[in-house]
């Protein structure tokens, strides 16, 4: 299997300005030095707590953030210091799809001007052509081609985020970041538009970053889960080993949040206690270690390395 995206060491660090001058008296430590790669074909969740890091990892991928520090690979190149136009070529083959399908949709546009817009932009295509592909691309997403000349506000939650998907398959991605795609909606509408992602990636042979707070959310869909907290990764594995033999703590906190249907999963009850650091002054040791029941003396001195305990099953703890 080849590796489509790689990332080695990113860091994101957001700077804080302060006194008279404005200058940076701090840094927000959004993302903290995060290694993982993603296969093609492959869909890789990432889930933690709110603000751990998650969006700003995926907009950094697809260099919509500009990061710190580290390198990003796609399909082999790294694309770390492209240029602007070197940029604009490839982030067609990227594309970013996120939560709100309300405030992403212009009211003004139709969804035809919606869909089109992309095409304008990378294709050299006459209007015919772009009217076809408005067309074949609203059916991919399960809508009717009538909808062409319809108003956002004409459509559903559900609808608006299959919108919003037509628009990002527009330019023919290889790889998409799905942040928080469907929290906005209900379950029933969560559980639709997950099985579009589904058999979307099936006929177009995609690759998905599928960034959640929901462990439920991305269990159905991710083949692999990164677990994040604090701008760091703490565990990372296949999605059956990461529900059924998690090994971080932080996991298993998350995970006993999560109902499990299968009897045979026993999940050992941990509760979260105190409130996370504050990713401007992070903790020495384990970003974790001031919420962690099981807590060793050296967790407060040393950063745990991300490490491989089982073949695919990394993670980040000294107690493991
Ligand atoms: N442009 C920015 N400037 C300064 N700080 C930022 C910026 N964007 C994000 N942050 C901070 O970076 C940290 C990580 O944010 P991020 O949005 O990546 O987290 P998240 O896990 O996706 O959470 P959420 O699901 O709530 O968006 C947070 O502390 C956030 O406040």
């Amino acid at each position: 299997m080849s590796r489509l995206i790689e990332v080695k060491g990113l860091k994101k660090y957001f700077p804080i300005k302060g006194g008279f001058f404005n200058r940076t008296v701090n840094y927000l430590k959004a993302v903290d030095g995060v290694d993982f790669f993603i296969n093609q074909g492959e869909v890789l969740g990432i889930v933690g707590e709110s603000g751990c890091g998650k969006s700003t990892t995926g907009r950094t991928i697809l260099r919509l953030i500009e990061p710190t520090e580290g390198e990003i690979y796609f399909d082999g190149a790294n694309i770390s210091n492209l240029n602007e136009e070197e940029l604009r070529l490839m982030r067609r083959n990227m594309q970013l799809i996120f939560q709100d399908p309300y405030s992403s949709l212009n009211p003004r546009q139709t969804v035809g001007d919606i869909i089109g817009e992309p095409l304008l932009i990378h294709e050299k295509m006459s209007r015919g052509e772009r009217l076809d592909r408005i067309k074949e691309l609203l059916q991919l997403v399960g809508l009717s081609p009538y909808h062409i000349r319809r108003y956002p506000h004409e459509f559903s939650g559900g609808q608006r985020q299959r919108i919003c998907i037509a628009r990002a398959l527009a330019s023919n991605p290889k790889f998409i970041v799905a942040d928080e795609a469907v929290s906005a909606l209900d379950v029933s509408i969560q559980a639709q538009i997950i099985n579009l992602f589904e058999e979307l990636k099936e006929k177009l042979n995609l690759t998905y970053m599928f960034i959640s707070h929901d462990l439920s959310v991305v269990r159905h869909i991710s083949d692999r889960i990164g677990v994040m907290y604090l701008g760091k990764l703490v565990e990372m594995g296949h999605s059956e080993d990461i529900f059924e033999e998690p090994l971080h703590p932080y996991t298993k906190a998350l995970l006993s949040a999560v109902p499990i249907p299968n009897p045979k999963i026993k999940k050992d009850r941990i509760i979260l206690q105190g409130d996370v650091p504050s990713p401007i002054n992070t903790p020495k040791g384990c970003v974790f270690c001031n919420r962690c029941s099981f807590a060793i003396p050296i967790c407060i001195e040393e950063n745990p390395k991300f490490i491989e305990i089982k073949k695919g099953h990394y993670v980040a703890c000294h107690i493991i």
